[in-house]
């Protein structure tokens, strides 16, 4: 999230002004420019030098208007070099320079209007005679009253133009380079009002937060009709969920709706500033956010600045204990409606200091969930809105495949299959091309390495191992796909995903997950007789798991439903329980293997069939799996098969 490029300053040089601030401003009102004098002059000077050059075109000798007479006197005297004449009005230059009738002026260049009544003709003759050149365009050094004025004029309208222009760039651009970078300017680098506009639309998927913030929405729109009735709204609310759902993405939207600006800034910029710096940012924010009011603050990553004062490993952190409490100070400095609503983001609430949740703060907190099934259809679909699909997508039964996805991970999908449709020179966007797409997210890139033989047939038994006990054990999830290319530090996959999304899970399912992934482990004891390092990370998971199951979910009957291993912090158990914990685990995980090992021996035709047909095709999907396995896909309502 962090596009700006930070600056690390010297601890000695105090804050100074042309420093960029550490947070975005969008759809702030683009009328109320500062007027930096600085740029002012810098425009002044560069309008005068654009002038004197445009000038230095322009023969500068000032046109005489003369009198008729004047004018036939100069014809007669032969003086008169050229003219060009429209209609009765005469334009010419001298030859030499001559003195008006007062005897004041000289001139060379002269205008005149003929009367009336003169004979043309006579006069044709004359200049004729004089050898006169009579012009048929206009010559380039007179060009008559409208051009005197418009070139009078040019500084001026020069001047106003440079100037908006100037103006104009300082609200439409963050940062900015050019002319501005010269007197960078001190508003919150605005983005111009119509360039922003994320709104509800583009937010797919999470309809039950979007009625949450509704409300919000409403106040900010229309803050006096809340305030006639006394209303109090929530000053801040805290918005918890796993990085990609879309937590950045709601606050613009709610922005967006009510057409107020938006600043937003990363916990974590604040206090990689020096010491007292983020703070003063804070009120700096806090008051350009007041200014534009009724508008919004988002800050991502609040976890960052809002731990427990006083806790975490590091003792008292002083920088981040006073962005926090500027931050407090701030809030419960609002007065009720005035109109300026602070969002934060938090992947991990449980460790917000309490002082951040108390009445008046971030006192309303909205989860935002990994979408189900029916949101990624949707998230898919306005993901899609620009992309020409095949008739052959089908968004739902994607939708199915990508259980645990987040909002930005189908985003990625999308993006992905698209890259590879061009690739492949498609117009548009087939099922194969978002098949691959997810395999290579799911997966890994595909390494382009030969490998032994050995060692082929070695991965081919292990990975058969997993897929055929995700096969085997009731309530498992259904194998979707083994492969035995090397992807990554991988040198196969098998890869299980449930129908549907679980959101808790029994002691029977956890068991079957570790026997699942204990198999390949298994399968390369039963078949070889010995283990190999390729088993790592499954051991990883297994033991992950099981500890879980011991430790957190209360699942082992000699510890009893205690949480002694609670997540992000120190076991609260003491050194004899925890020995037990110990054992319990290894109690679980051994019983696992031994199940993995039985029904590895139980079934070996069935694994040499996966592997036979692995070593062949290397990539094996559900359906071919299950068939070189020869066991019946299992019966599932829910995908109607
Ligand atoms: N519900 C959703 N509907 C549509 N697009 C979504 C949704 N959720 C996420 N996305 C897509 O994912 C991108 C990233 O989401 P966003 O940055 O808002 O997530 P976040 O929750 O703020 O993540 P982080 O905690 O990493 O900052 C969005 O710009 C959008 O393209
Ligand atoms: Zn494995």
């Amino acid at each position: 999230m962090a596009d700006q490029p930070q600056e690390r300053r010297e601890p000695d040089k105090p804050a100074g002004e042309d420093e960029p601030k550490p947070w975005r401003a969008e759809g702030l009102p683009p009328g109320k420019p500062k007027i930096n004098w600085f740029r002012f002059a810098l425009t002044l000077l560069i309008t005068y030098a654009l002038f004197f050059v445009v000038s230095s075109f322009y023969d500068g000798t000032p046109v005489e208007t003369i009198s008729y007479t004047q004018f036939m006197k100069q014809v007669e005297a032969g003086n008169v070099k050229d003219i060009y004449a429209t209609g009765y009005s005469i334009q010419g230059n001298l030859k030499a320079q001559a003195r008006d009738p007062d005897g004041n002026k000289t001139y060379t260049k002269f205008s005149t209007e003929m009367p009336v009544f003169a004979n043309q003709n006579q006069i044709f003759q004359l200049l004729t005679s004089q050898n006169v050149t009579v012009k048929a365009e206009p010559p380039s050094d007179s060009r008559g009253t409208f051009w005197n004025l418009v070139l009078s004029l040019l500084p001026v309208l020069l001047l106003a133009a440079v100037w908006m222009w100037l103006l104009r760039r300082g609200t439409s651009m963050m940062g900015g380079g050019g002319l501005s970078a010269l007197g960078r300017s001190r508003a919150a680098h605005p983005i111009a009002t119509d360039k922003v506009r994320v709104t509800f639309a583009d937010v797919a998927g999470i309809d039950e937060v979007e009625n949450e913030l509704i409300e919000i929405v409403d106040y900010l729109k229309e803050p006096s009709k809340y305030r006639k009735l006394g209303a109090k709204l929530p000053k801040g609310v805290l918005l918890t969920g796993l990085p990609g759902t879309g937590k950045t993405l709601l606050a613009r939207a709610v922005a967006g709706e009510a057409s107020v600006p938006f600043f937003s800034a990363s916990a974590s910029e604040f206090i990689e500033m020096i010491v007292g710096v983020g703070a003063s940012r804070v009120r700096e924010l806090f008051t350009e956010a007041r200014k534009v009011a009724p508008s919004i603050v988002f800050i991502d990553e609040i976890d960052a600045i809002g731990r427990t004062r006083g806790a975490g490993a590091l003792g008292g952190h002083d920088e981040r204990e006073q962005t926090l409490n500027q931050i407090l100070t701030e809030m419960d400095g609002f007065t009720a409606g005035e109109g300026v609503i602070v969002i934060g983001a938090t992947n991990r609430p449980e460790i917000l200091d309490p002082a951040l949740l108390r009445p008046g703060r971030f006192d309303r907190n909205i989860v935002v969930s990994p979408p189900d099934a029916a949101g990624r259809t949707a998230i898919l679909k306005v993901h899609t809105r620009g992309v020409p699909l095949g008739a052959d997508v089908d968004l739902a039964r994607l939708a199915k495949s990508t259980p645990g996805m987040t909002g930005a991970d189908l985003a990625n999908l999308v993006n992905e299959a698209a890259l590879l449709a061009a690739k492949r020179g498609n117009v548009q966007v087939h099922s194969a091309d978002l098949a691959d797409a997810l395999e290579k997210l799911q997966l890994g890139t595909a390494r382009a390495i030969v490998m032994p033989e050995d060692e082929r047939i070695r991965t081919a038994f292990h990975e058969a191992g997993h897929a055929l006990l995700g096969m085997l054990q009731p309530g498992a999830d259904p194998v979707r796909k083994i492969s035995i290319i090397p992807r990554g530090r991988a040198l196969g996959v098998t890869l299980s995903t449930p129908d549907n999304d679980r959101y808790a899970y029994d002691e029977n399912y956890l068991r079957g997950r570790i026997v699942g992934a204990l198999g390949g482990m298994a399968a390369e004891q039963v078949v070889f007789g010995l283990v190999t390092t390729g088993a790592e990370n499954d051991l990883e998971q297994v033991t992950a798991i099981a500890r879980g199951m011991v430790g957190r979910w209360g699942m082992s009957p000699k510890i009893g439903p205690l949480n002694i291993l609670p997540q992000d912090d120190q076991p609260q158990a003491a050194a004899a329980t925890l020995a037990e914990v110990d054992e319990e685990t290894r109690r679980i995980v051994e019983e696992c293997y031994e199940t993995a090992q039985q029904v590895i021996r139980d079934n070996r035709d069935k694994l040499d069939n996966i592997v036979s047909a692995l070593l062949e095709r290397e990539t094996l999907d559900e359906t071919e799996a299950y068939e070189a396995a020869g066991i019946p896909p299992r019966i599932d309502i829910q995908r109607g098969r």
